[in-house]
Order: structure tokens, then C-alpha cells, then sequence
């Protein structure tokens, strides 16, 4: 089961915690996060999951940035997001997808006690602006059934900015 906009109004500052929060951006089963002016590129053309591969930042500027197809953009929510008790999943905006932008490749999910801002996995079909600010995405929440571990050791939680994989400290 999903939460409706209305119980997430409910459970604001208690079992859910979105910081900035505006009613404005409540759907009917969702909540609108919006795209920070932040971008990490990997430098690399090549990735190795077995490396930190080397990232470059780069700033959307209030004229607006232009995407192009073929390169991954990792972007971050404006907001930081905190759930004690539900599983949060991101997905795009349909508005979004119909200008071939997707903001995660294969990751919509999050774990019970994530807490941090969202690392987007933006790409697109087309060169395309994209601008700061702009509610590029929203967060559901679904019940969770059963007792359920600690999220203790995520390598994403607690984050303060876009997260590049960390995948290589399994390795
Ligand atoms: N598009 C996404 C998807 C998830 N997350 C956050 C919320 C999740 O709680 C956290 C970890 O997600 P996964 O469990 O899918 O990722 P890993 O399994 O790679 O990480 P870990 O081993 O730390 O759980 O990352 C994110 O910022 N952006």
C-alpha cells in the first residue's frame, strides 16, 4: 500500500521528515522533489566498479544547463529526507519522461531509515535544459510488513550531498 499525499501531511515531523517541506508540492499519493543546482560527472569515459572513479562538478546555472544524451548527471534532491517506519522510493515525473529525462536508471528504491538528500541518476533521449529548482521527481511511501533490521551501515546514509557509487569498498 501506498500513503496518500494527505496521510503524508499527517505523518510530517513524525514517522516522515522532508526538509524544505510545502504543502504546494503534496500529490494525491506522492510528494515533488526538486532538482539542486549541483551536478557530479565521472571524468572517467570508461567506468571500473572497482574504483573511486574520478568525478568533476559542475553548477546548473540560472540560465539553465543543457543535457546531453550518452552521459550520466548525478544530480541531488534539494531536500533531505528522513523515514523511520515506511520504504521511500523516488520516481520521475511524468512531465519529465515526456521530454526523455529519467532521474534513476535502476534505483527507485529506499531503505526503511534512509536519511539524506537523493543522488538522481539523471539522463536523457535528447539534448535537453534542465534548470535548478524545478520539481523534478517525487517520493511514495509504502508500508513495510514485518520487523525489519536496522539500516545501520547503508554507505549512502546520512549524506550531505550527491553520493558517487561507492560500490568499489566492496571489493
Ligand atoms: N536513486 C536513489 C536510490 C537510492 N538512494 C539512497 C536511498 C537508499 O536507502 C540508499 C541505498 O540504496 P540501495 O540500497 O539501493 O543501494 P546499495 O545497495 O548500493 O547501497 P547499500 O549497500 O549502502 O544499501 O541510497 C538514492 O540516494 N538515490
Amino acid at each position: 500500500m501506498i500513503l496518500s499525499g494527505l496521510e503524508i501531511l499527517k505523518r510530517m515531523n513524525e514517522s516522515i521528515i522532508i526538509k524544505p517541506f510545502d504543502k504546494k508540492s503534496l500529490n494525491p499519493n506522492s510528494y515533488n522533489l526538486s532538482l539542486h543546482n549541483e551536478l557530479l560527472i565521472y571524468e572517467e569515459e570508461i567506468l571500473d566498479m572497482k574504483k573511486n572513479n574520478r568525478i568533476s562538478k559542475v553548477t546548473i546555472p540560472p540560465e539553465g544547463l543543457i543535457l546531453k544524451p550518452g552521459i550520466l548527471y548525478l544530480g541531488r534532491t534539494v531536500e533531505y529526507t528522513e523515514t523511520r517506519d515506511l520504504v521511500p522510493v523516488i520516481e520521475g515525473r511524468s512531465s519529465l519522461g515526456r521530454l526523455g529525462i529519467s532521474i534513476h536508471l535502476s534505483s527507485p528504491y529506499g531503505n526503511v531509515g534512509f536519511k539524506g538528500y537523493w543522488t538522481l541518476e539523471i539522463s536523457c533521449i535528447q539534448p535537453v535544459k534542465i534548470y535548478a529548482g524545478v520539481e523534478v521527481c517525487q517520493i511514495y511511501y509504502h508500508h513495510l510488513d514485518g520487523e525489519f533490521l536496522p539500516y545501520l551501515n547503508g554507505k549512502y546514509n546520512g549524506n550531505t550531498g550527491i553520493q558517487a557509487s561507492k560500490l568499489f569498498e566492496e571489493f
